[in-house]
């Protein structure tokens, strides 16, 4: 088992966590282990990736993260105190933008404070909602409603929404999956400056190795479910990153090596 913590200050803190699924099937339990024994630490602005088979489990640590779902066994702590639920500290967002269609891009980038705090507090919160729309290429569609944005364009709404209250630690479960090549490289150079700028912390759940690793400073790769993580790699590139570096040799190394662990014969590729 490779030490996947790092030294310093971590702001999340993973400790041997599990999660075993529990399945009624025609009467009998069915017990799934989704996570096994995952650990690790982020400090503040650092930015990791989650790669790993389908049904490997990136899923629910991200959830159990999220506060969503309680983890069966092991400690995950945010500065240090524990968490046992949904957190404001922390933001989480999904593959699909779920924008409400009804609401104008502002309305929506302004809910989570509205369901939180009332209207008058999202009133009160245009002003940055207004900037982040602005940051993120949006703020002319601020009165728009959803229908009439593109795909790319929707999800950086999703992630004005995410932003607004603020959170500590950002969650993204296959944020740019949907989108085409060209829009998700696009959002890839985009998301990295937002996350940049505001010295966030983040976590990136993707089935592209070059996303993990264009967007991260640590990839953690996940072996098959029961997942746990077989290695983190820290990828030495410098900030911001560049679509050029796609192709650059150092770059196609991480690549090599985050395969061979997903589908080689090494660790990852092992059930235990
Ligand atoms: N609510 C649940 N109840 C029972 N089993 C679940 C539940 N959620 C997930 N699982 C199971 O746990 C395992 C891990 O699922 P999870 O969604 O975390 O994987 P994943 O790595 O995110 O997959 P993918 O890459 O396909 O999205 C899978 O076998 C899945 O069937």
């Amino acid at each position: 088992m490779h030490d996947v913590r790092s030294d310093g200050d971590a702001i999340l803190r993973l400790d041997n966590v599990n999660k075993h699924y529990r399945r009624a099937r025609s009467g009998q339990a069915d017990i799934i282990h989704a996570a096994k024994d995952v650990s690790f630490e982020l400090e503040r602005g650092q930015m990791a990736s989650l790669v790993g088979a389908s049904g490997c489990g990136k899923s629910t640590v991200l959830k159990m993260i999220a506060g969503l779902i309680p983890p069966t066994g092991g400690e995950i702590t945010l500065r240090g105190e524990a968490l046992t639920g949904p957190n404001e500290h922390i933001g989480i967002m999904f593959q699909q933008p779920t924008l409400l269609p009804w609401r104008s891009v502002m309305e929506n980038v302004l809910l989570p404070i509205e369901i939180r705090e009332g209207r008058k507090a999202a009133n009160a919160a245009r002003e940055r909602a207004t900037q982040l729309l602005e940051m993120a290429g949006l703020a002319e569609f601020a009165s728009a409603v959803p229908s009439e944005l593109s795909g790319g364009m929707a999800q950086r709404a999703a992630i004005c929404r995410m932003l607004v209250t603020q959170p500590e630690i950002l969650l993204l479960d296959e944020p740019f999956g949907a989108l085409d090549e060209f829009t998700r490289e696009q959002m890839n150079v985009e998301f990295e400056r937002i996350c940049r700028s505001r010295e966030a912390t983040a976590i990136i759940v993707t089935h592209s190795i070059q996303e993990a690793i264009f967007l991260a400073d640590s990839v953690f790769v996940m072996s098959p479910r029961p997942g746990r993580i077989v290695k983190r790699i820290d990828i030495d590139l410098p900030r911001p990153r560049t679509p050029d570096m796609i192709t650059g040799n150092r770059f196609n190394e991480y690549v090599r090596e985050i395969h061979d662990l997903l589908f080689g014969s090494g660790e990852g590729a092992s059930h235990d």
